[in-house]
């Protein structure tokens, strides 16, 4: 029985997966060298995947600005040469993207065929690598999320956390705004997507998936610190105030409804995302 196929391993993502299936195959760093020639074709001809799932990524939004050729290798190249080998043996390829291709104007939820536009590098290579994957031709899905959080990895919840039993105050941004979402309920989506594309053909191209309610970074601190306990006071800042070499979008809010349209998938509440989240760092 052939296997699902995955690539990334230590990731937010790939951990969530590798916890939701045991029938499937986690290529990371120590398996597979992404950036050398021939190795992803290889990888995906000797498995035969039933379909594949990169999980890969580059993504430290600020040191993208200085390392763009790593970052367009592994969000642009590598992505075009999954959906290349899965082309070849006719299977979906699941890839997942971000609300960093828009340049956050406005202050309505962004849905899958408006305008794109990203800030940094970072936004540049994951939108190139949506369309370097569009241009391979084959059953291809890319999700966009946002603002994901884990026990594992790094991210923003695991920051504040740090920074907080550090602290008595911070300053958090308070004009960007988008929806925080827990990479486990991103795992589960994509396994229902994979799983679906495998039966139906019409299930492909771009769809938006992200928690909600949306919130500023700050509103998501001070979440974080009422579920966790912590005594720490938040003041609202403006990104002005908050230099970083990568500009992020001051509106980041998804709208989700073509998942839900053609999957019936909806918006997770991250609040609940993060309770778990916590629950399992205090274990
Ligand atoms: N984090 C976020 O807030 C958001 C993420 N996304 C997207 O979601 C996806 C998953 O993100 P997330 O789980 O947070 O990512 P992480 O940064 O947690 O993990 C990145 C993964 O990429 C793998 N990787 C990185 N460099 C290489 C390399 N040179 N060769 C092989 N593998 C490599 C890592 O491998 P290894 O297993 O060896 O460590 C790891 O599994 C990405 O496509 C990202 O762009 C979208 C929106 C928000
Ligand atoms: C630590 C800190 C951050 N901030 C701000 C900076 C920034 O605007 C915001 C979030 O900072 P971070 O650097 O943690 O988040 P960032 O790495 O920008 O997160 C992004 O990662 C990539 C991979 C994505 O795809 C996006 O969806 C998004 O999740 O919080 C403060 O205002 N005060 C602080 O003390």
């Amino acid at each position: 029985m052939s296997r699902l196929l995955v690539f990334g391993r230590s990731g937010q993502v790939a951990q969530e997966l590798a916890a939701l299936t045991s029938e499937a195959d986690f290529l990371g760093r120590g398996q597979i060298n992404l950036t050398q020639i021939g190795e992803i074709a290889n990888a995906v001809e000797c498995r035969r995947p039933w379909a594949i799932i990169n999980a890969a990524a580059y993504t430290a939004v600020d040191k993208a600005e200085t390392e763009q050729a790593e970052a367009q290798f592994l969000n642009v190249e590598a992505p075009a040469l999954m959906a290349r080998a899965a082309g070849v043996l006719n299977i979906p390829f699941i890839h997942i993207s971000t609300d960093y291709v828009f340049d956050g104007s406005g202050v309505e939820a962004r849905s899958e065929d408006d305008p794109t536009g990203p800030l940094g590098i970072y936004g540049k290579t994951k939108l190139d690598g949506e369309k370097a994957i569009a241009a391979e031709g084959g059953h291809w899905a890319v999700m966009r999320t946002s603002w994901v959080f884990s026990s594992h990895g790094n991210n923003f919840v695991k920051t504040m956390l740090r920074l907080g039993r550090e602290r008595d105050e911070l300053n958090i941004v308070a004009d960007q705004i988008g929806g925080p979402t827990p990479a486990k309920d991103i795992a589960a989506t994509l396994l229902m997507m994979a799983e679906k594309m495998a039966s139906d053909a019409r299930i492909r191209g771009i769809y938006h998936y992200a928690g909600t309610p949306s919130v500023s970074w700050a509103d998501f601190a001070r979440e974080i610190f009422v579920q966790a306990d912590i005594n720490c006071t938040v003041h609202d800042i403006s990104t002005a105030d908050y230099p970083t070499p990568a500009r992020r979008p001051a509106n980041s809010r998804l709208s989700c409804l073509r998942l839900q349209d053609d999957l019936g998938i909806e918006q997770p509440d991250w609040r609940l995302g993060l309770r778990d989240v916590l629950n399992n760092l205090n274990r």
